[in-house]
C-alpha cells in the first residue's frame, strides 16, 4: 500500500505501532539470526596459540588446534558456518603462489581438522593468490600487470586443492574475469558436484580492507592497489553485471563486499537476482566500530546488532562479520 492511502492524521498516527516492545517485536519486517552469521578467523602456524591483530582489537590469529575450539564454538552458538584465512609467512610466498594449491598450507590443514571435529560446520574459503604471492596481488603479476589468464589456471589448481581438503564453499575473491567458470567446470570434471561458489562478485578497490592485509601478512608484499580488477567506488551497474556474469558462470551465491557503506548495492543486487545475497562487514568496518567500542564513544551491544541488521534490512540473506560470535551471545541473551 502506498503512504498516500493511508488515512490522515490523526486518524493515522504510526506511533501506536512503536508504543511497547512486544508491538514493535510483532510488526518487525526482518530479524537478525546467529544463522544468518559467516565468521572469518585467521589461521596461523603453531601450537595452542594465538596472537592480537593491532588493527582489529577483539581478534587475533589462532593455530589450527584453537580454530577447532573456534568451530566448536560457533556451532554451540548456531552460526552455521565459518571463513578461514592464513597469515603466510614471507618465506613461503612466491610469484607463482604455488603455496595456494599446496595440500598441506594453512587453511587445506584447518579445513580438514575442523570437518574432522565439527563435521556440521560449513567452511568457507577464499579462492584468491593474495596470501601466497610475493607481489600481494589476487592474481599473478608480469611485468607490473595483473595478469587474467595465467591467474586463472592457478585458482583453478587452488579451488580444487580446497574442495579436495572438505572445504564446502569456494569463495573466489580475485575479481578475474572468468574465474567462476573456469572453477565450476573444473569441479565438474572432477566430481566435485555439491561443492558450493559464492562469488564474491560486486568486489570494490575499497581503502577498508586495510587491517585484513595486516591479519594474513599481505600488507608489506603489496606494491600498488587494486584498482585493475576490484571495482571502483562510484559504480553500481556495473556491480550488476558482475553479479550477472558469475551466475551465468555457475555460482550458487553472491557477495557485495565492503558492507555497510555499499549497503544501496546489496539492495539492488537482491531486487535484481533474488539469488541468496551475501555481504562481508569487512576489517577496516570491525576496526571503526570496535575502536569506538573500546573508547566507549558507541555503545556496543546495541551498536553490533544494528550494524548487521542493517545488512538484513537492505536485502541480505547473510553477513560474513568478526563480530559473529559477539552478535550471535547477543542475540542468545536476547531470548
Ligand atoms: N582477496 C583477498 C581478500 N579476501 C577478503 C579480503 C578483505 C576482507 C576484510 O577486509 O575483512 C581481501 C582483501 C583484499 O582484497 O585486498
Amino acid at each position: 500500500m502506498s503512504p498516500a492511502r493511508l488515512a490522515p492524521f490523526p486518524f493515522s498516527r504510526p506511533r501506536r505501532l512503536r508504543r511497547a516492545g512486544w508491538i514493535r517485536d510483532l510488526v518487525r519486517e526482518t530479524r537478525l539470526r546467529p544463522e544468518d552469521l559467516i565468521w572469518p578467523i585467521f589461521v596461523m602456524d603453531g601450537v595452542d596459540a594465538e596472537e592480537p591483530i593491532p588493527s582489529m582489537p577483539g581478534v587475533s590469529r589462532l593455530t589450527v588446534d584453537r580454530c577447532v575450539e573456534a568451530a566448536r564454538r560457533a556451532a554451540d552458538l548456531g552460526i552455521p558456518c565459518i571463513a578461514l584465512f592464513p597469515y603466510t609467512d614471507a618465506s613461503v610466498k612466491t610469484p607463482g603462489a604455488e603455496e595456494a594449491w599446496n595440500p598441506d598450507n594453512l587453511v587445506n590443514t584447518a579445513t580438514r581438522a575442523i570437518k574432522r571435529a565439527v563435521p556440521g560446520i560449513g567452511v568457507l574459503l577464499d579462492v584468491a593468490l593474495d596470501p601466497y604471492n610475493s607481489d600481494g596481488h589476487d592474481g599473478i603479476v608480469r611485468d607490473g600487470v595483473v595478469v587474467n589468464d595465467e591467474s586463472l589456471m592457478a585458482l583453478e589448481k587452488q579451488a580444487l586443492a580446497q574442495v579436495e581438503a572438505g572445504c564446502d564453499i569456494l569463495g573466489p575473491s580475485d575479481m578475474m574475469d572468468g574465474r567462476i567458470g573456469i572453477i565450476r567446470r573444473a569441479l565438474e570434471e572432477h566430481d566435485y558436484q555439491d561443492a558450493l561458489i559464492m562469488s564474491y562478485a560486486a568486489k570494490y578497490a575499497s581503502a577498508f580492507y586495510g587491517p585484513f592485509r595486516d591479519a594474513v601478512g599481505a600488507s608489506g608484499a603489496l606494491k600498488g592497489d587494486k584498482k585493475t580488477y576490484q571495482m571502483d567506488f562510484g559504480n553500481t551497474d556495473e556491480a550488476l553485471r558482475e553479479v550477472a556474469l558469475d551466475l551465468e558462470e555457475g555460482a550458487d551465491m553472491v557477495m557485495v563486499k565492503p558492507g555497510m557503506p555499499y549497503l544501496d548495492v546489496c539492495r539492488r543486487v537482491k531486487t535484481e537476482f533474488q539469488v541468496p545475497t551475501f555481504a562481508y562487514q569487512v576489517s577496516g568496518e570491525y576496526a571503526m566500530l570496535a575502536g569506538a567500542i573500546g573508547n566507549d564513544w558507541l555503545d556496543g551491544d546495541k551498536v553490533i546488532l544494528e550494524s548487521l541488521g542493517a545488512f538484513r534490512r537492505a536485502g541480505c540473506d547473510g553477513i560474513l562479520t568478526y563480530f559473529a560470535p559477539q552478535a550471535a551471545e547477543l542475540m542468545e541473551a536476547a531470548i
